[in-house]
């Protein structure tokens, strides 16, 4: 039901990402002093996903560069915690019922409160679809609404309230991951910054950091996997109806006989000559593959760019290598924490 809404032109929307280009440059010091950059990743991208989901910006950026003090009722900050809460719970499994979070409950109907603002608009365009669009082609400058593009496909609240979280879930974290690791490797690797191929450079940062680091499937039928099996791993493998297959794609972009003897390593020198099939799965493949791909590399390109036109230099200040910070997405555990200059 999303997916016709990912068509290319409505996800690049480029005016959006520059707007807050000039929030973020602006919580970015020039005098050397040390920044968290994977902070100040997450609130941009929450800060564009909520602009093209709802039309409506949560402004978190704009929030902190006004020094306002983040309460248990903002969105933002009540967003974060409720998805550490799920990471939690899933970790915890029948246990979770001993360890009651009232926190997390009361960030849960935060989050709930202020999507339903969006829903009840949604409803009300899908009410008066004709004089709304009349409306909407007379200003053509109008921006594409993934909100709106929903209500035309259904009427039902819940549905629409829970794509809308789907999307914002799916989509926040996972792009804020992929340039929090890129930060963190291109901060060790100077001389990679200096000759950015921004592409290649996040290309790589998903192989070694890929922020959906495992994926599973729940097999429907009795079925059978061409390899994996016996011994050698070349056998097939029968799986039952009923069984759960779950798989590491981090670990699977770490494997030399894929990847060269250095597959542990950031070189996004590799992409020269590398052409991955079904070894490089970070946005996954087949027909769930993840439909804000496009949106997300854009964003990603977009912010690198424009942080490597701004910067000459990209300084580590964190002194051990990265760690991994395992939520519902992989990013860094220490943040990352980089001085740059003009
Ligand atoms: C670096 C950024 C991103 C990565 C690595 C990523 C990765 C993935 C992966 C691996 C899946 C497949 C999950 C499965 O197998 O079931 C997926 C699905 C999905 N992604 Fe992304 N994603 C990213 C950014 C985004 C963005 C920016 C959006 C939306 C604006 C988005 C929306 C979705 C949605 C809606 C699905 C579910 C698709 C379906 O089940 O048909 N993702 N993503």
């Amino acid at each position: 039901m999303i997916r016709p809404n990912f068509v290319k032109d409505q996800v690049a929307h480029l005016d959006i990402f520059e707007e807050l280009m000039a929030d973020l440059l602006a919580l970015i010091p020039t005098d050397g002093t040390t920044v968290d950059l994977q902070d100040l990743f997450f609130c941009y991208t929450i800060d564009s996903a909520t602009e093209f989901l709802f039309g409506h910006s949560v402004q978190s950026l704009k929030k902190r560069l006004s020094g306002v003090k983040l309460d248990d009722n903002d969105f933002a900050s009540s967003f974060n915690y409720a998805q550490d809460a799920i990471a939690k719970n899933t970790r915890l499994g029948p246990l979770r019922h001993f360890f009651r979070d009232t926190k997390a409950e009361h960030c849960n109907q935060v989050c709930h409160e202020l999507v339903e603002q969006f829903v009840e608009k949604a409803l009300k365009y899908r009410a008066n679809y004709d004089e709304e669009k009349a409306a909407t082609d007379d200003d053509k400058k109008q921006r594409y609404l993934f909100l709106q593009g929903l209500a035309q496909q259904t009427g039902d609240p819940k549905r629409i309230r829970d794509e809308l979280m789907n999307v914002l879930l799916a989509g926040r974290d996972t792009t804020a991951s992929l340039l929090s690791n890129m930060f963190f490797m291109l901060a060790k690797n100077p001389h990679i910054w200096n000759k950015l191929r921004e592409e290649v450079a996040s290309l790589e940062a998903l192989r070694l950091h890929p922020v959906v680091p495992s994926n599973a499937r729940f097999a429907i039928n009795d079925t059978v996997l061409p390899v994996g099996g016996g011994p050698d791993g070349n056998a097939p493998v029968f799986v039952p109806k009923g069984s759960i297959v779950a798989y590491s794609v981090y670990s699977m972009h770490r494997r030399e006989d894929f990847y060269g003897p250095d597959a542990n390593e950031y070189r996004p020198e590799r992409w020269a000559d590398l052409r991955p099939s079904w070894e490089y799965l970070p946005f996954n493949g087949g027909p769930r593959i993840c439909v804000g791909q496009q949106y997300a590399l854009t964003e990603a390109g977009y912010v690198t760019v424009r942080l490597a036109q701004q910067f000459s230099v990209l300084e580590s200040r964190d002194p051990g290598p990265w760690e991994e910070n395992l939520t519902l997405t992989l990013c860094s555990r220490n943040g990352t924490k980089v001085a740059l200059r003009h």
